[in-house]
């Protein structure tokens, strides 16, 4: 299997090498040369496996040699041993054709484990055998952030820096970030929103000295591995309401394009998904850039879904690159109008984008409304972006079973979610302490060059 970037100019690398590069060298995310296909009896015949096992079929096509299949298998065990549910990713019912995918029950209580928690294990095991050190940096609005920290912490090889918008995320994500006490994590509350801190690590990645000098890794959803992750669970929750011989949709709440890309990834590869929901909060640029084309910037607004506060969305170029018959050229193009301000989506690329993807806004006092009205009907306490999630998917509902996101643990978002329903949810047992534990933490300006020299002098690179 072969990785080729969306701009078109970057080197072609295998899983591995791809994994380990992040951002690919001309700027643009490494996608598959192709798409491998499952057939409809290999869909079906992942009815009744274990989530690991769903996990080691739907991955292996996609990881070439990079490991042995005994390897992988060991790996991908590993990784979900420490989730708190053991069917990983449970489904619920809200309704008669709605249903909730629980993905909060891993450790840092996010979806985001469900790729971190597998890409700590390749890592190591890769980094084992090339004897390398990486410096990973990551951008986070507060959840890859911990999640990455989690996966990477007191690991020998790996240096784990992570760069959050100060002020613009909550107390519980903050402190899943600044508690850690190995000396290999290092959290910089960033003066700026989740687009310059994303925008820093791009450039870092674009700063070839100080990329090669660190040895930088990447592990925001840029890293394909993330996506590949993600890819499963939207197997394994379809299998279980009946596909390949009966459809589902799913609706996603979106930020960065990564979560709602694997659904599409999951689409391609043959299962049976009707329509993949985007759902925004006040952040819209998503649902306005699917619903009129128009993919214009104009600010981030702090929201109580914070999270999925976000404009320039990064795997959206990957949509793109499909979308505009895989022209590295004309991407990069895109990529340098949305630097000016924003771009146009062509007639064309906009109809492809239709075929899959359907979108919807959900306000604010929308997000609380859901909330309460959720748990009143069905006991399910929702975090702000499950919300903006059911709220949308609740405008989308048809005749084909819908199966909603869940994507974080309401106690994460506890002030959100008592401002909602009037009550604070509890953090697990495991976690009871945490406002307890002494924070570190270094706050920097939007400095390339300042954030640079203190991961120099950190890592002694
Ligand atoms: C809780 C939560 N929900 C949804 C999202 C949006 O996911 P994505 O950025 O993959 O679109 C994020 C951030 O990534 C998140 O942390
Ligand atoms: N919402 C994310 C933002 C980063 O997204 P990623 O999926 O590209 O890592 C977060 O919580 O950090």
């Amino acid at each position: 299997m072969q990785y080729i970037s969306t701009r078109g100019a970057a080197p072609v690398l295998g899983f591995d090498e791809a994994m380990m590069t992040g951002l690919a060298r001309d700027g643009g995310l490494y996608v598959p040369s192709e798409i491998p296909v499952m057939t409809k009896a290999e869909i079906a015949a992942l009815a009744g496996l274990s989530y690991e096992d769903v996990a080691f079929r739907v991955m292996r096509p996609f990881i070439g040699d990079a490991f042995t299949d005994d390897e992988f298998r060991r790996l991908i065990a590993q990784a979900y041993a420490g989730f708190g549910h053991a069917a990983r990713a449970p489904l619920v019912q809200l309704e008669a054709n709605h249903f909730l995918l629980e993905l909060f029950h891993g450790p840092t209580l996010a979806f985001k484990d469900f790729a971190m928690q597998l890409i700590g294990q390749l890592f190591q095991a890769s980094l084992a055998r090339s004897g390398k050190h990486v410096t990973i940096v990551g951008a986070t609005s507060g959840d890859t952030g911990s999640a990455a920290i989690e996966a990477f912490r007191g690991l020998t090889g790996v240096d784990v820096v992570i760069l959050f918008p100060h002020g613009r995320v909550s107390d519980v994500q903050r402190r899943q970030m600044t508690t850690p006490s190995e000396p290999n994590v290092h959290a910089l509350a960033v003066d700026g929103d989740f687009d310059d801190c994303q925008a820093l690590v791009k450039d870092m990645f674009n700063d070839f000295a100080f990329r090669d000098a660190v040895g930088l890794a990447g592990v925001n959803s840029i890293n394909w591995a993330r996506v590949l992750a993600q890819v499963v669970y939207y197997f394994s929750s379809a299998v279980s309401l009946g596909a390949p011989h009966r459809p589902v949709s799913f609706t996603v709440p979106t930020g960065n394009f990564g979560d709602v890309f694997a659904g599409y990834i999951a689409r391609q590869m043959g299962l049976p998904i009707e329509r993949l929901v985007v759902a925004t909060n006040q952040n819209d640029i998503l649902h306005r850039a699917l619903s009129s084309g128009d993919y214009t910037k104009d600010g981030v607004k702090p929201s109580i879904s914070p999270s999925m506060d976000i404009q320039v969305s990064s795997n959206f170029e990957r949509a793109l690159f499909d979308a505009y018959g895989r022209d590295g050229n004309a991407v990069q193009q895109l990529m340098t109008e949305l630097k000016q301000g924003g771009f146009r989506i062509s007639q064309g690329a906009l109809g492809m984008l239709r075929e899959t993807f359907a979108s919807g806004r959900c306000s604010e006092e929308e997000t609380m409304a859901t909330i309460r009205a959720t748990y009143a009907t069905s006991g399910e306490v929702l975090c702000p972006h499950s919300a903006v999630a059911v709220k949308v998917a609740a405008d989308n509902l048809g005749t084909t079973p819908m199966i909603t996101l869940a994507t974080a643990h309401p106690a994460k978002f506890p002030d959100a979610v008592e401002q909602a329903m009037g009550s604070r949810p509890a953090l697990p047992p495991r976690m009871a302490d945490l406002f307890d534990r002494p924070e570190r933490v270094t706050r920097i300006g939007n400095d390339l060059g300042a954030i640079e020299a203190l991961i120099r002098e950190r890592t002694g690179r």
